[in-house]
């Protein structure tokens, strides 16, 4: 066990402390909190850091510091990292034995997400679809998404101006537009495109089975193997229904763009480029074809909802703050002169604008708790014992609000706080995630997020939604908890800016 009770675990060679028995923080299952679970731990961290939750007795230990504590949960220590510092030492310096994931047998075994890098231990399978991830999204390979990126950004301020009640909706559509045409190749055109349905119902599905505690198998494994009649196995029928929606994810596109490649009609994508190289590479792996499938699906899989989330937070800070709105505007004005919509070349010239992407990952982290990271091997870091195979999250929501790194009311969504120096940036801060599992798509996603802001602020204003007499009425919403956060529904109004505004996305092509 972490950090106590059983010394035959601490490794031999260990000195133990001496001193009197310090109390590290220690807990169980009853101190998981059901919501928010981010800002309880973080008020763990910070209010219990001299303190033993449970009460329980730990010899040998240096006290904590509030920086590291952990809860039993059924026997398995959940770890909680609480500083950059010690996130840094697990995840970045000693990342070969942090990088392992927990199983998931819910989601995994039954429901069939084996194909998700996301969910695959640390080792050779894994390092396999990752290289794939990697070869086509690392910094240079993705300004060839660039194009993508715009067209449907700008088919993005059509929908806006058409029907802008629905802005959820079409910020959703046009991040699966981009991924389908960037993974796939496929031209995705109505928001009733039945690859992008079936995409969306297997997410919906892992959003609940991603909750923690949502499923007992996940704490009892050997129930995976109950029958599906038996009284009380009913997520068994649960997860067999979800199941043909996550293994249709990852076989029909690909299969579609098999038969485009036969018959000579392909679009470049990740996909058929990975294809046709291994149709050239003589003694390639009999697995190679199931990679390259496994990989172009995670790519929906880890940058739709992602995206989706971090635009719709950013629509609502717009409301919530419109003093950065305006400034961003500004911004964009002064650069763009108003004739002209924005392109990538222009983002060394829009620091705020960059600023308020940065503020949305920062502000509210869609992983507050990112994906949690497995232990490989048994390890010691400030004297407490960490054992082989314990489940390490670190709580990037509060790394993100630390004021040493972000400045100042870190609860406040300001990118100004950017333009100081020394601010940290926040994909490198855990909004991206840590050490060798850190997100392999987060150059494209950088890219889809300043397009978005800077396209949607030049030509939109952003305001409380108005009741029927007219008056202005603040965004009612919830953060969700589990293993995503997003804000839950809301309205507000989209308006164009002006009269050139309304000219400038008119004159946008209808066909993407
Ligand atoms: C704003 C957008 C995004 C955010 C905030 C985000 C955040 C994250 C985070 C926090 C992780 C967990 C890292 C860890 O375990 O330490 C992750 C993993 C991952 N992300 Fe992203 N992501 C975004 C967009 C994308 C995009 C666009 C793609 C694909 C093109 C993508 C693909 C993945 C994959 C495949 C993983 C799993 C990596 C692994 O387990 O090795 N993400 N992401």
């Amino acid at each position: 066990r972490l950090l106590s009770k059983s010394k035959s675990r601490v490794p031999k060679g260990l000195r133990l402390p001496p001193g009197p028995s310090p109390k590290p923080i220690i807990g169980n299952a009853l101190d998981m909190p059901k919501y928010f679970e981010w800002e309880t731990y973080a008020k763990y961290a910070k209010q219990y850091g001299n303190h033993n939750i449970s009460g329980k007795e730990t010899p040998f230990l240096p006290p904590p510091t509030g920086e590291i504590f952990y809860l039993d949960v059924f026997g398995t220590p959940l770890v909680f990292l609480n500083s950059r510092r010690i996130v840094h030492e697990l995840f970045e310096r000693r990342s070969s034995n942090y990088s392992d994931r927990t199983t998931f047998p819910m989601m995994v075994d039954l429901m069939g997400f084996g194909w998700s890098m996301a969910f695959q231990g640390y080792g050779d399978w894994w390092r396999r679809h990752r290289r794939a991830m990697h070869d086509k999204f690392h910094p240079r390979a993705v300004e060839a998404y660039k194009p993508i990126q715009i067209k449907h950004t700008r088919d993005l301020l059509r929908r806006l101006h058409k029907a802008p009640e629905d802005f959820i909706k079409h910020i959703r559509h046009t991040a699966g537009a981009i991924i389908m045409e960037v993974g796939y190749g496929i031209h995705i055109k109505s928001e009733n495109d039945p690859y992008i349905h079936t995409a969306e119902e297997a997410l919906k599905a892992m959003g609940e089975a991603g909750v923690p505690g949502r499923f007992t198998v996940d704490m009892l494994p050997w129930m995976k193997y109950i029958p599906e009649w038996v009284p009380g196995a009913s997520f068994k029928k649960q997860a067999r229904i979800w199941r043909k929606y996550i293994l249709d994810m990852a076989d029909l596109p690909f299969e579609h763009v098999k038969m485009q490649m036969a018959n000579g009609t392909a679009q470049p994508s990740f996909t058929s480029t990975h294809l046709e190289r291994l149709a050239a590479t003589k003694d390639a792996p009999a697995d190679a074809e199931q990679v390259i499938k496994d990989t172009a699906a995670v790519i929906f899989a880890g940058g739709s909802d992602t995206t989706v989330t971090t635009l719709t937070t950013f629509v609502l800070a717009m409301v919530l703050f419109p003093d950065a709105q305006k400034k961003v505007q500004e911004e964009l004005d002064a650069v763009l002169g108003g004739v002209r919509l924005p392109e990538f070349e222009d983002m060394a010239a829009l620091p705020y604008t960059i600023a308020a992407y940065k503020e949305s990952m920062r502000w509210h982290p869609l992983l507050p708790m990112s994906i949690a990271h497995a232990a490989t091997q048994d390890d010691v870091i400030d004297g407490y014992f960490i054992p082989k195979g314990a489940i390490v999250s670190g709580n990037s929501w509060l790394l993100l609000h630390e004021e040493a790194d972000f400045g100042p009311d870190t609860d406040k969504f300001d990118p100004g706080r950017f333009m100081e120096p020394g601010r940290r940036d926040p994909g490198q801060t855990g909004a991206f995630g840590y050490g060798r599992r850190v997100c392999p798509g987060r150059y494209m996603a950088e890219n889809s997020l300043f397009i978005a802001v800077a396209s949607i602020l030049q030509n939109f204003d952003i305001t409380p939604a108005r009741d029927s007499s007219g008056k202005e009425v603040m965004p009612e919403y919830e953060w969700t908890s589990g293993f995503f956060s997003s804000p839950t529904d809301y309205q507000c109004t989209i308006k164009p800016r002006s009269k050139a505004a309304e000219e400038r996305i008119l004159s946008i092509p209808a066909e993407v």
